[in-house]
């Protein structure tokens, strides 16, 4: 067991609104250094269980921590950082003017023109912010959340509505903050930023964690792998039945078998003559993300439509 300090860390957290649990019984640990994706559908709770670590909100149950104190202090301390999803009016102050201001208001800030070159924007310091593009926009919103120097940021779908430029260039500045051995925590929709950008993926679905670990871990987790084959006119009656298999779903001729053993499956197919157009592949994160949610079960599909 570590005795050392975690950067955040939920216990038994809960947050309700009237009859929705957003956040509920949350456990979760960060150590200084991580960088932690935060993965969900929409309204999984991700963005209270942020407002809960940032002190925003308090739990009606539960703990939440940041370095051992309560959220507020350290975030009065200037030890966090935040980039929220709000579209706050954007004032009539050059970059480095604004970037300067919330820097000041912190005890051990960083210095301006370091916030904008990490943040990637070293040459837009005399611009007026209300005067960039909504991807320069993002990278100052960057600049504000570092300037306070902190020890740990908190981004909630930091690349929301950015091209793929624009996304690139942010990642880049997260990592290059990161490698300095600050913590990271950032909430995110897409799966392929979690997997590429962070050490670690929580996936949360109605306020609960229900995968915890890499890319990898959460593939082997939650997809297993999946065969394919034709029917070719073959009923499909006792293929759920078969070794390994999880899940099967047809579509026109062709089955497809979602196995937690491909050997086992494959092999009983081949005993059953049933490989024709035989295909097996390891399952996608995607894949993985939507038996981990639940979201591979067609009420709740159209649920969402
Ligand atoms: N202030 C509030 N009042 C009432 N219900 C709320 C409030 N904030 C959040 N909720 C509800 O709590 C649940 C979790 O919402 P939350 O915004 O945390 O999800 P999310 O994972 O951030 O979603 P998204 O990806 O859409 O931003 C949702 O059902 C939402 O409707």
């Amino acid at each position: 067991m570590t005795t050392k300090t975690p950067a955040v860390s939920f216990t038994g957290a809960v947050k309700t609104f009237g009859d929705v649990r957003a956040v509920d019984g949350l456990s979760l640990r960060i150590d200084a250094g991580e960088t932690v994706a935060l993965l969900g559908r929409n309204g999984a709770g991700k963005s209270t269980a942020i407002s809960l670590l940032l002190g925003l909100d308090e739990p009606d149950e539960g703990r939440v921590e940041l370095f051992g104190t309560r959220p507020q202090t350290a975030v009065r301390a200037g030890r966090v950082g935040a980039m929220l999803q709000e579209g706050r009016a954007v004032p009539r102050v050059t970059v480095a003017e604004l970037v300067g201001f919330v820097a000041r208001r912190y005890p051990e800030p960083m210095d301006v023109a370091e916030a904008l070159r990490l943040a990637g924007i070293g040459e837009l310091a005399d611009r007026r912010v209300d005067k960039l593009s909504g991807g320069q926009t993002q990278r100052v919103r960057f600049a504000v959340a570092l300037a306070g120097n902190p020890a740990l940021i908190v981004l909630d779908e930091p690349t929301a509505a950015l091209d793929v430029e624009a996304r690139h260039a942010f990642w880049a500045s997260m990592r290059t903050y990161a490698r300095r051995g600050h913590t990271v925590l950032f909430s995110t929709h897409y799966l392929e930023e979690a997997d590429a950008h962070a050490d670690r993926i929580v996936v949360i679905d109605h306020g609960r964690l229900v995968a915890d670990g890499s890319g990898d871990e959460l593939r082997r987790a939650g997809g297993g792998s999946l065969v394919a084959f034709d029917l070719a006119g073959r009923g499909t009656e006792g293929l759920s039945l078969l070794p390994g298999v999880v899940s099967v779903e047809i579509r026109g001729d062709r089955a497809r078998l979602r196995t937690e053993d491909p050997d086992a499956t494959v092999m009983a197919l081949a005993a059953l003559d049933a490989v024709r157009n035989l295909e097996v592949a390891p399952a996608s994160l995607d894949d993985a993300f939507l038996a981990l949610t639940g979201t591979d079960d067609l009420d709740e599909q159209l649920e969402r439509v």
